[in-house]
């Protein structure tokens, strides 16, 4: 059932744009099908890369393996067919989590140096966040940052990683840990290009989805209740609601605070401390990052509850949409002690203290400080099922 009085208008393609607010550094996220694959055997139709950026002599695609031949080669065979001015070179990266390293980017740059990439020169990330973090770093840092598109290919890096200029890599003991706040020039969301995406990926971008829900927009997570069989169904128009309502939420947020300074982008963060030690401490990849944001908002929650922010009924609503979305709630074990160790390295830790977003009611979190570590450490218990 799709049915919400405040659906995003879309135009007569049914395309959409969603624009993040950033004085003159704003820029387009375009919702769209069928442009990857071309109509008709067209061909892609780049048109929302070149409109993004003028004077480009060199598109660089950086590109996720898995999606390589089925994705990323219609977007390079439009580009090289513009004419002899433009070079377009492809770097492939391997899947997965662990492609997030300092040994990648390394990697990247050398290779983005034997192309000859110079400030005329455009970088577009085609795969999901990883290739997104990675390949946005990869642009901030090159010859002190060249501009970059980013085409997400997963729902995750639809609704939330593509959006907002967070890039960066992993270290192995703490996430993220190193990257650059770096704005892209658009973001290019098709999206016909679902329809390779695994179940299980697909699912764990709902984490983030739902996320929005319980952070920002109350409406928006009773929409989700009702329409989470759809979702997970992909249903056509439920998805493309939830990616645009995902995409105006975030895009608010990061347009009030483009670089975590008042706090007001920190609401991003919920559930965040949490999944960042689940990922590090049970090894890269073995959670997805949207499944470890699920079980780190139910931990989130029963800390809230804990200290009186929130009550138990929040954390019912919360757990049954995740369970309707085919999320986890729970996991068999966790390593307590290293867990508290990476979140100590937490981004928010302020004066060597743990700061957590917290909710305290649907649509609605605080950033919160002096937490004991006893709640903390009872609130991963809880949700382990040992407490
Ligand atoms: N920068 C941000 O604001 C932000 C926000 C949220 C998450 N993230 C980061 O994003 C990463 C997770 O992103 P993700 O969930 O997209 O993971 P991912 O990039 O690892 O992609 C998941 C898997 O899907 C495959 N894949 C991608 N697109 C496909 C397609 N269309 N068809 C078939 N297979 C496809 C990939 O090869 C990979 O195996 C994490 O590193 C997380 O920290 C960043
Ligand atoms: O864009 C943001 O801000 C977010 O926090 C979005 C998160 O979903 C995302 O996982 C982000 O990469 C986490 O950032 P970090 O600063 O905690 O590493
Ligand atoms: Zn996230």
């Amino acid at each position: 059932m799709v049915s919400n009085p405040q659906a995003p208008t879309t135009d007569e393609s049914s395309n959409r744009t969603v624009t993040v607010p950033l004085g003159d550094r704003s820029y387009p996220i375009r919702i769209t099908s069928a442009c990857i694959c071309g109509q008709e055997g067209r061909g892609a139709d780049v048109g929302i890369l070149t409109d993004a950026a003028a004077d480009v002599t060199h598109w660089v695609l950086i590109v996720d393996e898995a999606v390589s031949n089925r994705w990323a080669t219609p977007i390079g065979k439009a580009l090289d067919s513009i004419g002899d001015t433009v070079r377009v070179n492809v770097i492939e990266v391997p899947s997965g989590e662990t492609s997030k390293s300092v040994e990648s980017i390394g990697g990247i740059w050398n290779q983005m140096l034997n192309l000859g990439t110079d400030r005329r020169s455009v970088v577009v990330a085609v795969g999901g966040g990883v290739v997104g973090d990675l390949a946005g770093f990869a642009a901030a840092t090159f010859a002190r940052g060249v501009r970059f598109v980013q085409v997400p290919t997963t729902l995750l890096a639809m609704v939330d990683s593509s959006v907002g200029g967070k890039t960066g890599i992993n270290l192995p003991g703490a996430k993220n840990m190193v990257g650059a706040f770096w704005q892209p020039e658009a973001v290019w969301i098709d999206t016909d290009v679902l329809a390779t995406l695994p179940d299980r990926t697909y699912r764990s971008g709902l984490g983030e989805v739902v996320k929005y829900g319980v952070i920002d927009d109350a409406k928006f997570f009773d929409w989700l209740v009702d329409n989470a069989d759809g979702l997970v169904r992909r249903d056509a128009d439920a998805l493309r609601y939830a990616i645009a309502a995902s995409c105006e939420s975030k895009a608010r947020v990061v347009g009030a605070d483009e670089r975590e300074t008042s706090g007001r982008r920190a609401i991003l963060n919920y559930g965040h401390t949490f999944a960042h030690a689940i990922e590090a401490t049970t090894g890269y990849g073995t959670w997805l990052h949207g499944e470890a944001v699920a079980i780190g908002m139910q931990m989130a929650a029963r800390l809230a509850i804990r200290i009186g922010m929130c009550d138990a009924d929040l954390l019912k609503r919360q757990s049954d949409l995740l369970a309707a979305c085919q999320l986890p709630t729970t996991m068999d074990t966790a390593d307590i002690d290293a867990m508290l160790t990476v979140m100590q390295r937490d981004k928010k830790v302020a004066h060597g203290k743990l700061r957590f977003i917290l909710p305290s009611r649907i649509g609605h979190v605080d950033l919160v400080s002096d937490i004991d570590r006893n709640d903390v450490i009872a609130s991963i218990e809880q949700t382990i099922g040992k407490a």
